[in-house]
């Protein structure tokens, strides 16, 4: 299932002829030197070359930002400003490439270069430090890049993703055994969970909702964000039970260890508890194909009550508007899982449809790249609001 409607090739539009006639003008090497002396075409031409060429050096980009990182750079910087002779001899570096690092990292805003020489943490290197998980996220793309290393052989499938073997767990019960490997998935996951909830918790109307059940919900990062954004809700955890082994530490140190309840199970193999009034299902979608995806939701439909509601949060594809960061981060990293896909609102609506879910809502994310919401709800009205509006 795709967003992809039109096979068939469509005669050409008045926007279409006016978009081709547009692109024939860009390609022209005279209308680009023309344009380069018109004031207001010239500042179009330079942002367009800068993102083009920002297109073609993004590779290098992450790769000098993971230079940073491994070496620690950063942090250092944190603590004072530093010339390259100070942080050379640390990282095993020369003088000189050490040099080069620090201009490329200013160049691209994680530092600013001072009068002196040295280097400091610009803004936008603190935010970096700060927000939880990027450092993790920045680390683990090593396995990701060298899965796209040959992107046409990767496209073809003719390549085994190491990325693939990676995230074990969404294998199934099965997959997730080992407790020290599930833990450093399930860190992983929880560390930018916190920009997920926020985001969550600002797309979505909880109101109305007595009793949620996080599905997928990890180690419970989620489930505890909700509990203590709503204080007088009911909250239950399902997940993998060697995953869930890691969720009391968390609940406890969070004050919520009492009102979670944990519910360990496969969403493969097991029906999912009943009681709860509302689900969710936080990035859990993109992990897995759609016949997966499909059942979990045949799942989800049976568990909840008439009128029950749908949560559905995660990263989604922009669908017939492309989005940059989802279309293509996402999009590709899903690809290389090999197990899901990123979809876009549009395509959860139609498998929730398909599910025998109605009344659903997409909630576009100010940040795609943190996330997006679906909610939908369960026909019928739910037993508590029947008995008030009884006459
Ligand atoms: C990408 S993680 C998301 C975790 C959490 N919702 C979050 O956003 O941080 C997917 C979660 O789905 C869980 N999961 C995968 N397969 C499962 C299954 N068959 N039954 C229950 N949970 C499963 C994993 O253990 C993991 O915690």
């Amino acid at each position: 299932m795709t967003d992809q409607t039109h096979t068939a090739p469509r005669p050409a539009t008045a926007g279409r002829q006016i978009g081709s006639a547009l692109n024939r003008l860009a390609a022209s090497e005279k209308f680009q030197a023309w344009a380069a002396r018109v004031p207001l075409l010239r500042r179009y031409v330079k942002a367009e070359g800068m993102a083009m060429f920002d297109v073609i050096s993004g590779f290098v980009q992450s790769q000098v930002l993971l230079a940073l990182v491994e070496l620690e750079i950063l942090p250092k910087l944190q603590a004072q400003p530093l010339a390259a002779r100070d942080l050379a001899p640390g990282a095993g570096l020369t003088e000189d490439r050490m040099q080069a690092l620090l201009q490329a990292g200013a160049a691209l805003k994680l530092m600013k270069r001072l009068a002196d020489g040295r280097f400091a943490l610009s803004p936008r290197g603190a935010a970096f430090l700060s927000v939880p998980g990027l450092v993790p996220m920045v680390r683990h793309h090593d396995v990701l890049y060298r899965d796209l290393a040959d992107p046409v052989a990767f496209l073809r499938g003719q390549t085994s993703p190491e990325l693939a073997r990676f995230w074990p767990y969404v294998f199934g019960a099965a997959g997730a055994v080992d407790p020290a490997v599930t833990a450093t998935y399930s860190n992983l996951m929880a560390d930018s969970q916190a920009l997920v909830a926020a985001d969550t918790l600002g797309l979505v109307d909880f109101k109305g909702i007595t009793h949620l059940l996080d599905v997928g919900g990890g180690t419970g990062a989620f489930i505890a964000a909700v509990g203590l954004a709503h204080p007088g809700l009911k909250l239950g955890l399902f997940d993998l039970p060697v995953v869930l082994e890691g969720a009391n530490a968390r609940l406890s140190s969070a004050g919520l260890a009492a009102r979670v309840t944990l519910h360990p199970g496969s969403f493969r193999d097991d029906a999912l508890p009943q009681g709860a009034d509302a689900i969710s299902l936080i990035r859990v979608l993109y992990d897995h194909s759609d016949s997966t995806v499909a059942a979990l939701l045949a799942r989800a439909f049976e568990a909840l009550p008439p009128g029950g509601r749908l949560i559905i949060s995660e990263p989604m594809s922009g669908g017939a508007k492309p989005d940059r960061s989802t279309d293509v981060y996402f999009a590709f990293y899903t690809m290389a899982m090999q197990t899901g896909r990123t979809r876009s609102a549009a395509e959860i609506i139609r498998l929730l449809a398909a599910a025998g879910f109605e009344n659903m809502q997409s909630f576009p994310g100010n940040r795609p790249y943190v996330t997006s919401s679906v909610t939908a709800r369960k026909p019928g009205v739910a037993p508590m609001v029947q008995a008030a509006t009884a006459p």
